[in-house]
């Protein structure tokens, strides 16, 4: 099942065309990275599909984007911007947030059992009482998961989730990702990583100049579209058998 559908999506800021006729289909289940160069459009497009802007041609589980409540796209969508600013509640009301499309006035049992879960997978229960402008930036982006991961969406959208990581917690996102969409959910992940990109996404979209270039499993990684892309050449080398890409 096609869960996320663009047709000739276009956005513009003030007139400047950002994306120029998009086309994008994702199936249920699927892991994509969106890769290409800074300016590419990349979280233009992100936010575009995950209706944090409005842009005609999107479709949700078959059903136009502009069509669902807030509520009910919540339930289906979380998204993790690229940055977040921090502010003075604590770690655990942040990642409660993502409970609001399904809370009433007060937090259920099962709202604080999703928070609580969320803080596990990310490793940061002993920060639940702290306030996010005392935590650091790696800690917040953390926290910025847990909180989309609480909401329980059937599609996860993060716009460069592993900026500020160290390497251990670069691989716990990824694998995060990655078992939220072999239980099914979808993942849509904008990253500059290639080789990170390729050892746990399965498809890889090259976004240029607000076009995509490229759609596709590994067969699409080779040095003409690193060329292209990016202006760069690189070696493709197998190692364990995982390809990685080295620029040179
Ligand atoms: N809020 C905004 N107002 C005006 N222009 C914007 C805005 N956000 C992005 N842009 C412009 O749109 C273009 C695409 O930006 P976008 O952030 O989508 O690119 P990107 O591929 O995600 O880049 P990066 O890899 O650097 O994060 C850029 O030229 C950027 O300057």
């Amino acid at each position: 099942m096609k869960v996320i559908k663009a047709r000739n999506l276009r956005f513009s800021y003030n007139g400047a065309d950002v994306l120029r006729g998009v086309n994008l289909e994702v199936e249920e289940g699927e892991f994509v990275a969106i890769l290409g160069p800074n300016g590419a459009g990349k979280s233009t497009l992100l936010k575009c599909i995950s209706g944090v802007l409005k842009c005609e041609g999107v479709e949700i589980f078959n059903r136009p984007i502009g069509e669902y409540s807030r509520n009910e796209l919540a339930r289906l969508i979380a998204y993790v911007p690229q940055r977040v600013e921090p502010g003075f509640m604590t770690v655990f009301d942040t990642v409660l947030l993502g409970r609001r499309p399904y809370m009433g006035l007060r937090p259920s049992v099962r709202d604080v059992e999703a928070v609580r879960v969320a803080l596990r997978r990310l490793g940061i229960e002993d920060l639940a009482l702290k306030v996010t402008n005392r935590v650091s930036g790696g800690e917040l982006q953390k926290v910025n998961i847990a909180r989309a991961l609480a909401q329980e969406p059937k599609i996860l959208m993060m716009d460069e989730p592993t900026n500020n990581l160290d390497i251990k917690s670069q691989l716990e996102v990824m694998r995060i990702a990655r078992k939220f969409s072999a239980d099914g959910g979808t993942v849509v992940m904008v990253m500059h990583d290639i080789n990170l990109a390729i050892r746990f996404a399965k498809r890889f979209i090259f976004l240029k100049e607000g076009k995509i270039v490229a759609s596709g499993g590994l067969e699409v990684l080779t040095p003409g579209i690193f060329r292209e892309i990016y202006g760069v050449d690189v070696k493709i080398e197998d190692v364990k058998g995982v390809p990685v890409v080295i620029p040179f």
